[in-house]
């Protein structure tokens, strides 16, 4: 008698998955789908890789703000699932080729917030209020949370999924998709879109703006808390490599070039709450365009593709929040995609 495990039925082979983008979202979501599918052949296709992708900019620090109109549980899983995730490789062997580290340090406002607790207090470590003590630091703020999150650096992360990946089974391939179409001709079961910022051509969705963000980063090794101001104006977080200072949200700005005005702003604001920094040597400074969207989107929907009905899961529009949120929503599309391989016709599935 024969038996077939999923993992080796002839005929599983045969689905094939095509993730498109190659930021932190698009491997997030390819890594999860060919780890847990092992009889699936999954593709990734992006135009662009690292390190030149917006998560390669991204300072890669988990904090956010909520999005308004997702129920703020499904956020809070999507929050933990990355942390855990990233805390445990934090914690092994793989932190510094994977460019993972737990970074300390303080959020502080001029005002008291809305929210003295943000919904994710539980899932870093340690959080607790500042103590006035502390704040004598920041004369100029009145209220401080001070935590242990995770740093996640982009540059090292993405490479090092990328490996995970391919050794999952996984194909990589640099290419522009101009419309899903050209994917449904290629006969692919599942399309993943999971294409930041360029989801608003690929897939016509007008909600999707980006928001400009400009970066330094800066050598400053006696740095080794990080500093954010109110909702993130200006942040200090020191890494693995350099110390990133920033930032800039610029909306419905499509430049892409260093503004040197913007660079001296960001050194001011962030001197004023580090005066030690005017004395750190600037290594480089950088652009990244967030994409940007009123809800990240993770849902499916089957497309009329040519002649075919494809089922397509989109996972993009994380704006500042794309690191905070990759694996929890990588997680939330691998469900949606195994939706949609339970769904297929009798036939197809054969
Ligand atoms: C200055 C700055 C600081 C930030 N700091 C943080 C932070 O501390 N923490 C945090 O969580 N987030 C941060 N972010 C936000 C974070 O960078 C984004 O949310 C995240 O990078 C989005 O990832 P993504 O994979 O969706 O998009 P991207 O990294 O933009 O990747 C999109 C991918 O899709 C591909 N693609 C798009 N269209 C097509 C197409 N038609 N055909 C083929 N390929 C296509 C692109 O080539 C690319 O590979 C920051 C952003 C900026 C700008
Ligand atoms: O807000 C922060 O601290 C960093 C960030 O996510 C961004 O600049 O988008």
């Amino acid at each position: 008698m024969t038996f077939f495990s999923q993992q080796n039925h002839p005929m599983m082979k045969s689905m094939t998955i095509v993730v498109v983008g190659g930021g932190v979202v698009g491997f997030s979501t390819a890594v999860c789908i060919a780890e847990a599918l092992p009889y699936c052949s999954v593709t990734l296709i992006a135009d662009r890789f690292t390190p030149d992708t917006t998560s390669d900019v991204a300072a890669g620090i988990l904090i956010c703000s909520p999005f308004p109109d997702i129920p703020l549980e499904q956020q809070q899983r999507w929050f933990k699932e990355t942390i855990d995730h990233l805390l445990a490789i934090a914690q092994s062997e793989q932190a510094s080729e994977a460019g993972v580290l737990l970074s300390s340090g303080w959020q502080i406002y001029k005002e008291l917030p809305v929210d003295k607790v943000p919904f994710w207090s539980a899932f870093v470590l340690g959080f607790r209020i500042m103590t006035d003590r502390e704040l004598k630091r920041f004369p100029d703020h009145k209220f401080g949370q001070a935590f242990t999150t995770v740093k996640c650096e982009c540059s090292n992360y993405l490479p090092w999924m990328e490996k995970r990946f391919r050794k999952a089974g996984g194909q990589v391939v640099k290419q522009k998709v101009n419309d899903l179409e050209e994917l449904s001709s290629q006969g692919y079961d599942v399309i993943v879109n999971c294409s930041g910022l360029g989801a608003k051509s690929l897939v016509g969705d007008s909600q999707v703006f980006p928001v400009r963000g400009q970066v330094l980063k800066v050598q400053a090794p006696w740095l080794q808390h990080f500093i954010r101001d109110g909702e993130g104006q200006s942040y200090i977080y020191p890494g693995m490599h350099s110390v990133t200072v920033g930032g800039t949200r610029q909306v419905d700005d499509w430049r892409l070039e260093v503004d040197p005005k913007d660079s001296q702003d960001i050194l001011e604001r962030c001197s004023s709450l580090e005066p030690s920094l005017s004395r750190a040597r600037v290594l480089g400074e950088s652009v990244g365009l967030r994409p940007s969207r009123k809800n990240v989107r993770v849902e499916r929907e089957i497309v009329l593709l040519g002649n075919r009905q494809v089922p397509v899961v989109h996972n993009y529009g994380h704006g500042g929040w794309g690191v905070t949120l990759s694996w929890g929503t990588a997680l939330e599309a691998l469900g949606l995609v195994r939706k949609c391989l339970h769904e297929r016709p009798p036939r197809a599935r054969l």
